[in-house]
Formats: C-alpha cells, structure tokens, sequence
C-alpha cells in the first residue's frame, strides 16, 4: 500500500516553514542568507514577507515614554526609532501596524486592542522598568508577541524613594515645607514622630523589599516583612522575620508596601484590613496605587486609625484633581518618581534596549514575562537539543493522518541526571511550535506555543525518566508520542498504539533514532523520505538509483529492522525537494509498502 498522495505532499509544501527554535524570527539586514520571516499575520491568516540579503529595512522601534539616551543609541544602532511620547490611544493603536517594536514605562496601556491593531507585526513590548500590569499579557501571548521587561536597574532607586517617602512622611517634611513658603513658622505643627525603634512591616520581600528593608535597619529599625513566595534564608540573611499577613499588618508601626499589582493583590490594603492595624500606623506605597483601597484609605485616615501616608503612585495615574488622597493634610506625595533617577533611567533605558534589540534578533529573552525565561547558561547548554526539539515535534505532526485533531501528545525527556535537574519548559514549547506551525496558518513561535496548544484542544503531558547516561548531558534522548490518531505511516505507531519518534543528539547534530518500534540513525537536516520495506539485498541501491536519477542527492540513509528478511524501515535524509515523480518512483519499487515525505 502506497502512503504518498501529491495533495499531501503539495499541503506540507505550503504550509512547512522555518525551522529556526528561537522565539522570534530574527529581523536584520545582516543576516547572512535569503531567509523568509514573519512580517505580519491576523487571526484569520498569515502574510509572510520573503527577505533578501540587503534589502530587508531595518525594523521599527516605537519609543512610546522618554527613554534614556544610552538605551536609544542603542536601538537605533539596529532600528529605526520613532520616539513619539503623548500619544493617545487611538494614536498608538493607529502607529503600531507600522512597528516591529513598543517600548513604554507605566504610563502608556498596552491593551488587547493595540495588540489587535498591530495587525501581528508587533513582535515585542518592553516594558522599561518593573511592574506590567499595564501591558495586557494574556492578548499579547494569544498574539505571540514576546513581553520584556527592565527588572533590575531601578531597584535602588525604588527603594531610596521609599526611604525619603517614609522619613519625609516621619518628619512632615512637605508639609512643612509648604508652609514656610507661605511665609509661616509652626514649630509645634510639625513634630514628628522617629523611626528608631520602630517596627516597618515590608509587604512584598522581592528586590525593592529587601533593599528597602537593608535601608530601614540601617536606621535601627525593626524590620518583618510578608511575602508568601520569599525564601526564608534570603529574609534570614537580612536580618528580617518573614511572618503572616494579618500578623505583619497587626504589629506594624509602619507599612512599606512593595508587592506587584495582580488579581491577588488589588485592594489587598482595604477596610477590614485597616481594621486591624495599629492604631496610628503610617502607610508608605512605591508599589502601585491599586493594591491600596484608596477610598478605604481615605476613611482610615479621618478615623484616625492611620495617622499618615506617602504615596508614589495612584489608581488612576495622573490622579484627578480633587482626588482626596493627594489633598489630604496627612497625605504625602510624589507623581510616581520611584524609578525616577539619572541613574535608574540610564540603566533601565539599556536594560531594555538590549532585551528589545537580543528579542528582535531572535534570541532567547532572559527577561521575558510571557515566555520560558532561561538563563543564558542552560540555553547554551541545551541548544542541539532545542533543534532537535523543534525537529521531533515538526515530524511528528506530518506523521498523523489529516493533519489535526490531535487531542494527545507525551512528551518523555531521558537523563542520567535527577529530574529535578531538567527545566523541560523551553523543550515543551519548542516541541510543542514544532507539532502546531507547519498545521497552523497563525504565527507559531514560543510565546504563543502553549496557548495555540491549549486553544487547539491539544493535551500535553510531560515525563521525565532517568537512564543510565552521561550526566555531562542534560538529556540522553526525547520522545513524542501522539495517541488516538491514525497515521500517514503505518510503521510509526508502536506496540502502544501510539504514533512515537525518538530523537538524540550525537556529536551536537540532532539524530532521529526510533520509529514506531524501528531503531534509526539519521541526522535531522534537509528533508526526510521513510520507507516500509521488505527487507531484502538491493533495497538501498534501487530507492538510491531512483532518486539519484531525479537529481535528488541523498545525504545519508539508516536501515532500522525488526528482525532479518521480515520488515525494514528505511530513513532517507535528502537535500533536495523531491518532485513528485521521484517520490512515484520510490512508490513503484515493488518492496517498498509504504512511505511516506517528511518535511523537518
Ligand atoms: N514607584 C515606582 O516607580 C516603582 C514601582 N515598582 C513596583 O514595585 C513592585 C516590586 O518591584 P520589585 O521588588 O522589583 O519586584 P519583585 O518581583 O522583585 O518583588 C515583588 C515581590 O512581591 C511578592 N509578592 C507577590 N504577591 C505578594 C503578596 N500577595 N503579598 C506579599 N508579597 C507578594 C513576590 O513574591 C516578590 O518577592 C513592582 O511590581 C512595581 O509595581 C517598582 C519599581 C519602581
Ligand atoms: O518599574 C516600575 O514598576 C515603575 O513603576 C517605574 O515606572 P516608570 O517607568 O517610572 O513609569
């Protein structure tokens, strides 16, 4: 029986595209050959741009809030840079079909609706600074667009800015200030209250908490903090008690807040928690306005039960004018100045610059917020792997007969090291780009990889095995199995029903090396042709002969066997596509039962 059909052959033609496994496909004149990117795509279709070597512009970076100078130096080293600042909605949603880029701070929402407009050009967002609850992760992942953004570089200044807040606050300083300006003296208004001593319960333990908590005991004070994912050791070091909500809010004389604002987070401040403060407690917040009831707030500080606050940051950014919190006696503040330094916004601006510019090269992103994050360490370390990935998971899906469907897929990874020594999140995705792009016509790449998946109604599952092995290798070998599908080769479903491929990499070359029950060793590059065969003397010259008098070069060729003289696979690595006249000859080699066309 014969598997090949010229519309199967001519479906995998159309639809097969890179086989690169980074995340996005890397925009650049100086790429060294003619490639094919993606250059814009909707939900309905793709559109591909067909790129030639030196004449593919340059791509386009939308600096949408003001930027250090050295980061945009940097940008437009390899991009055009548009920095339009102000923009309203309808503006950016109007400008970003025409940029492969967005760069923005807090003050700029990145809705579904930009994402939508872009009409799948945009391929990053960086966010230069910390929080991204301005950015709308979920449509950016549905659009595969890669979030990045500047973790590190405003640390200090966030945590300095919560400092002044909390002695200014301490002091009156404002306040003090403005009425000496107005030409008053009040002396006994302004008497203060001292930190020494005192407790400060720091919500959120992350990079700012703990700078902020180092500061604070610098200043002889007692510090605890609550954060439910911090680890106790990292506390311990700082000399910092991790303790429970309701304890760190009921024992604090001040609040510094410094967690980011999620679902679990918003208004985690509100009346029944000031209930239980102290009363007379201060309440500092550089995180964001919203994790703060901020009507709540309001009711606290006329009650008393908050004697102060100092506020870097509203709900609504810029507040509105007679926002009662910004008007209040008791109330200092500052319009988000947190990361507000020279030497914050020159660190950020680079930070982000060389994430945006390493995320349109196609490189792995180590700041990503809505991709695997890997640190440049294990994807060196598992590159070949990564190929390989890509590879199993391309094969493996012009394997199933029909093309879709498929409701089940195993992914199992073999090492001789401890499983826990395995982050199989960047194999998944990448397995899992190549089982849906060469069947889907949206762009595929790792950050939509797992959400294509999930919309498709495909299952993954994951196993981790320990064999015996090396364990200078991260993995020995990788399997996908697909269940409850019929197959365009019979001969690559197992014992268990399954359709299953193996691959390993030897040498650093990724190698197919199981089919169905058929051991194989072929190296994974240009395009594969399996045959069933009788196994008989002569079979690897005729199918040789065929090709080769179709100008087909063959680059290498494996004969996997059940058992002498029964049934044979044949794997036939070739260089060439093969027309379809070539593909009938094989078909007439009377021995030849069944194969089939795999484009990797
Ligand atoms: N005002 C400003 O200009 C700035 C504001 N920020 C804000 O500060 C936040 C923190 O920044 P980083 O410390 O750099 O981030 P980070 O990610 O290092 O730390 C955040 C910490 O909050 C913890 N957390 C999460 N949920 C929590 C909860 N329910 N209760 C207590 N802790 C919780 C996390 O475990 C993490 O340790 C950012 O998300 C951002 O919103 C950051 C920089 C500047
Ligand atoms: O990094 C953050 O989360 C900040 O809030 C800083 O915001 P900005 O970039 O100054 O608008």
């Amino acid at each position: 029986m014969l598997s090949f059909r010229s519309n199967n052959l001519h479906q995998h033609l159309v639809v097969a595209r890179s086989s690169s496994f980074l995340p996005l496909k890397p925009l650049q004149s100086s790429i060294a050959h003619t490639h094919i990117h993606h250059n814009a795509c909707s939900r309905s279709g793709a559109v591909f741009a067909i790129a030639n070597q030196g004449t593919e512009s340059n791509p386009t970076v939308l600096v949408a809030e003001k930027l250090g100078e050295a980061g945009l130096e940097f940008l437009r080293s390899f991009a055009n840079v548009d920095c339009s600042y102000n923009l309203s909605h309808e503006e950016l949603c109007a400008k970003i079909a025409l940029c492969d880029a967005l760069i923005v701070r807090s003050g700029t929402k990145v809705t579904r609706e930009v994402f939508k407009s872009s009409a799948g050009r945009l391929r990053v967002v960086g966010r230069a600074g910390v929080g991204i609850d301005n950015v709308d992760l979920g449509a950016a992942t549905e659009y595969g667009c890669l979030v990045v953004n500047a973790p590190t570089a405003n640390t200090i200044a966030a945590a300095e800015h919560s400092i002044s807040l909390l002695g200014a606050m301490a002091r009156n300083i404002a306040q003090a200030n403005a009425s000496l300006k107005q030409g008053k003296w009040m002396r006994s208004k302004y008497v203060g209250v001292s930190l020494i001593g005192k407790t400060i319960a720091v919500m959120g333990f992350g990079k700012v908490g703990s700078e902020l908590a180092r500061r604070a005991k610098g200043l002889g004070m007692h510090v605890i903090s609550h954060d439910p994912y911090a680890s106790a050791d990292h506390a311990r070091a700082i000399g910092v008690d991790l303790v429970p909500f309701d304890e760190a809010i009921a024992t604090a004389d001040f609040i510094s807040l410094h967690m980011p604002l999620t679902p679990a987070t918003s208004k985690i401040l509100n009346d029944q928690c000031f209930s239980m403060m102290k009363k007379g407690v201060r309440i500092v917040n550089v995180a964001r306005g919203a994790v703060i009831d901020e009507d709540a707030l309001v009711r606290a500080l006329d009650s008393g039960i908050v004697a102060q606050a100092a506020l870097d940051v509203f709900t609504l950014e810029p507040p509105l004018a007679d926002n009662k919190l910004v008007l209040h006696e008791k109330v200092t503040v500052t319009p988000h100045l947190g990361a507000s330094t020279v030497e914050a916004q020159e660190g950020v601006a680079i930070e982000i610059a060389e994430a945006v510019v390493g995320a349109l090269k196609g490189e792995l992103a180590s700041t990503a917020v809505n991709a695997p994050m890997v640190p440049a360490k294990v994807v060196s370390e598992l590159a070949p792997f990564l190929v390989l990935a890509e590879k199993l998971g391309r094969l493996a899906v012009q394997l199933v007969a029909g093309g879709g469907g498929i409701k089940s897929v195993k992914l199992t990874y073999a090492s001789a090291r401890s499983p826990d020594d395995l982050d199989t999140r960047i194999l998944r995705a990448t397995i899992t780009k190549g089982l849906i792009e060469p069947v889907s016509d949206v762009f595929i790449n790792l950050v939509n990889a797992d959400f294509s998946a999930k919309q498709r109604g495909m299952r993954i599952s994951e196993e981790r095995i320990h064999i015996d092995g090396h364990t200078e290798n991260p993995l020995e070998l990788m399997q996908v199995h697909i269940a409850d599908v019929e197959s365009r080769f019979g001969s690559a479903v197992s014992e268990t029903g399954d359709i299953q491929i193996e691959g390993r990499v030897k040498d650093g070359i990724p190698r197919l090396t199981k089919v169905g029950s058929f051991d194989v060793d072929v190296s994974l590059e240009g395009s594969l042709i399996l045959c069933k065969q009788v196994d008989q003397p002569g079979m690897i010259g005729l199918v040789g002969s065929a090709l080769g008098e179709e100008n087909v070069n063959v680059n290498f060729m494996s004969v996997g066997r059940i058992a002498p003289r029964k049934h044979a696979i044949m794997a036939i690595g070739v260089d060439e596509q093969p027309t379809e006249a070539a593909l009938h000859r094989i078909g007439e080699i009377p021995a030849i039962e069944d194969f089939v066309f795999l484009q990797l």
